[in-house]
């Protein structure tokens, strides 16, 4: 719809028929954005050809659990002046790769080529041409600087970070969070609860995206912080939704199938829980909410469990260096 309102012509991809006629006959796509009229200059498909056929650039939604299914799809229409973008958050469950790195895999290019579209947009409120910001991010500039200009329209502002994976890692770990502070609220917990999981979720994301080879900064960015706020606070997101059942006592499974749409940091937290023992780092959010995930812990134990841990110094994030520089 963003690049749509800028005249350009845009071809959705789906596998799905009559989702496909829906939008081409009457302009709506009702299951997933119900009451919205979308601008005849989206037109959908079934062929993946006819799709790529003259385009310029590419965006990629799938869930990550489709993304590579997708991305070797696209790769005999693929060429080399194509930009490719993706704004999918997560990471490929099997390999623990990031997305771009799976894209790049898929379609046989050099992954500083791919960028990533992240921040605080629910697509409920960006159709409707609400004030949104996000960022993108590439290990080539050049190529983020094109999606910035290709995006960029008076009600989706769009800014550039040279961090690539900071932009990854957070647009994917925060929906972990979001889980959390959903089934906090769904707990009856109050505001002081919400405000803490933030706070220390966005202490441990940072920490483990550090040692993944984020810049720390990405995390109070749009992709960090601006996103765990809209995901952990709103009521579109699917992520807060589904941790409020869970904290309602709802089984994951029950949950699951009445969402009837993906919620990405169920996955994301069992890649989580994997790297942070492969790299010894603490994610004691993380760990909670995947015994109560995976292992069925009653929610209500984990909560308790995260309060009784050892005293800690909230100054582990900041090194005493750099913390007695700014200081003097
Ligand atoms: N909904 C939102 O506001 C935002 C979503 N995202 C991210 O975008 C990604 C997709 O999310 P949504 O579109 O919201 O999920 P959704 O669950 O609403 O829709 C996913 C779509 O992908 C299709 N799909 C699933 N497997 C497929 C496959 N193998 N091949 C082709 N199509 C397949 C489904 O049929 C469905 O139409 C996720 O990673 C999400 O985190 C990012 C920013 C905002
Ligand atoms: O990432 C999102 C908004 O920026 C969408 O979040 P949910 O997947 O929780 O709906």
């Amino acid at each position: 719809s963003v690049l749509a309102d800028k005249e350009m012509d845009v071809v959705i991809w789906t596998r799905n028929e009559s989702q496909r006629d829906e939008i081409n006959q009457l302009h709506h796509n009702d299951r997933f954005l119900p009451g919205v009229t979308l601008s005849p200059n989206l037109t959908a498909t079934t062929d993946m050809q006819e799709a790529m056929n003259g385009a310029e650039a590419v965006v990629i939604v799938a869930p990550s659990a489709a993304v590579r299914e997708v991305a070797r799809q696209l790769r005999p229409y693929w060429t080399e002046d194509m930009l490719v973008v993706h704004a999918t958050k997560g990471f490929e469950i099997e390999s623990l790769k990031r997305i771009s790195t799976v894209i790049s895999e898929e379609l046989g290019c050099d992954e500083g080529r791919i960028v990533v579209l992240s921040g605080p947009s629910h697509a409920e409120e960006v159709v409707k041409r609400c004030p949104t910001t996000v960022v993108v991010a590439a290990l080539d500039e050049s190529q983020a600087i094109r999606a910035q200009d290709l995006f960029m329209n008076p009600y989706f502002r769009v800014y550039t970070n040279r961090d690539m994976v900071g932009v990854e890692v957070a647009g994917a770990l925060k929906n972990i969070i979001a889980l959390g502070a959903g089934m906090s609220d769904g707990l009856g917990f109050g505001d002081n609860a919400k405000a803490a999981l933030l706070t220390r979720g966005l202490a441990e994301i940072t920490r483990i995206g550090a040692e993944m080879g984020a810049n720390p900064l990405t995390f109070a960015g749009l992709a960090g912080v601006g996103d765990l706020v809209v995901t952990a606070t709103s009521r579109h997101s699917r992520n807060w939704r589904a941790g409020y059942m869970l904290g309602e006592g709802k089984k994951l499974d029950t949950v699951l199938s009445s969402m009837g749409m993906v919620v990405e940091g169920i996955r994301t937290t069992k890649v989580a829980h994997t790297i942070s023992r492969k790299l010894n780092v603490q994610m004691p959010i993380t760990q909670q909410l995947y015994q109560v995930l995976f292992e069925d812990l009653d929610p209500r134990t984990a909560v308790e469990a995260l309060m009784g841990r050892d005293k800690k110094t909230e100054m582990e994030l900041m090194s005493i260096e750099t913390w007695e520089t700014w200081h003097k």
